[in-house]
């Protein structure tokens, strides 16, 4: 059996968990001609640190790092505003809505090494909310492509804004980047924190509830 069919089983045989549910449809997450394209480079890179891309405990990494690839950046193939469209329900209740501690794992732009941490997303509705499980999903379709920590905390911000029309919206990202940690200035325990606000979160009171809601990790204490 020709090297390029077993290439194709071994895709063949990752394709089996190659797909996600995004709760209101089933889509194909990983791409195979893509995979093969990528699988290419990564064995030259392989090479190009002084590896042995033949060798048995790296003769599938190739189709294994493709993968993990295209999973981290599957956000550029979600829409999020079509996310929050999606489970959005007339609604007259005018309070904060507040969803907290939502794990974030994304990929900086400089050095494509993960930044993780929290996100805190809240919103005072105006006719309308949204299905809680939708701001999640918003930040996980914009942190998982290649990012800068501003920009993501701003696009979270300016899908809800523009889609939901909300009296407000309040986003902070707490984040560790391994970038300052495994490398470079190798800082092991500095958080960087963002923040952005539009409508009644620019008003001191709304913005200082949410703050008192989020915890007091803000203030430093
Ligand atoms: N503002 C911002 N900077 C980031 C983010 N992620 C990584 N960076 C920074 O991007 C910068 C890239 O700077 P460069 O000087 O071009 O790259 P470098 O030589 O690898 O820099 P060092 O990390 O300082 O070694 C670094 O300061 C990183 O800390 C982020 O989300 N936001
Ligand atoms: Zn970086």
């Amino acid at each position: 059996m020709s090297s390029e069919i077993v290439k194709d089983m071994i895709i063949e045989n990752m394709m089996d968990d190659y797909e996600i549910k995004d709760g209101y449809q089933k889509r194909d997450l990983y791409n195979q001609k893509t995979i093969k394209k990528l699988a290419g480079h990564y064995r030259e890179i392989l090479k190009l640190i002084g590896e042995d891309p033949t060798r048995e405990g790296l003769e599938k990494t190739p189709e294994r790092v493709s993968k993990a690839m295209q999973f981290l950046t599957h956000g550029y193939d979600l829409n999020p505003e079509d996310i929050l469209r999606s489970a959005m329900f007339k609604e007259d209740y005018k309070q904060m809505v507040l969803v907290k501690d939502i794990e974030v794992y994304s990929m900086c732009e400089h050095h494509m090494i993960p930044f993780f941490g929290r996100a805190h997303v809240a919103y005072i509705p105006n006719g309308y909310i949204v299905g809680l499980s939708k701001i999640p999903r918003i930040v996980d379709a914009f942190a998982r492509r290649l990012q800068v920590q501003e920009r993501l905390t701003t696009q979270i911000k300016e899908c809800i804004q523009n889609t939901l029309k909300p009296l407000g919206v309040a986003v902070v990202i707490e984040a560790q980047h391994m970038c300052m940690s495994m490398r470079g200035i190798q800082k092991q325990n500095s958080v960087t924190t963002t923040s952005d606000f539009t409508g009644a979160f620019l008003g001191e009171k709304t913005r200082a509830e949410f703050i008192h809601l989020i915890g007091s990790r803000l203030h430093g204490n």
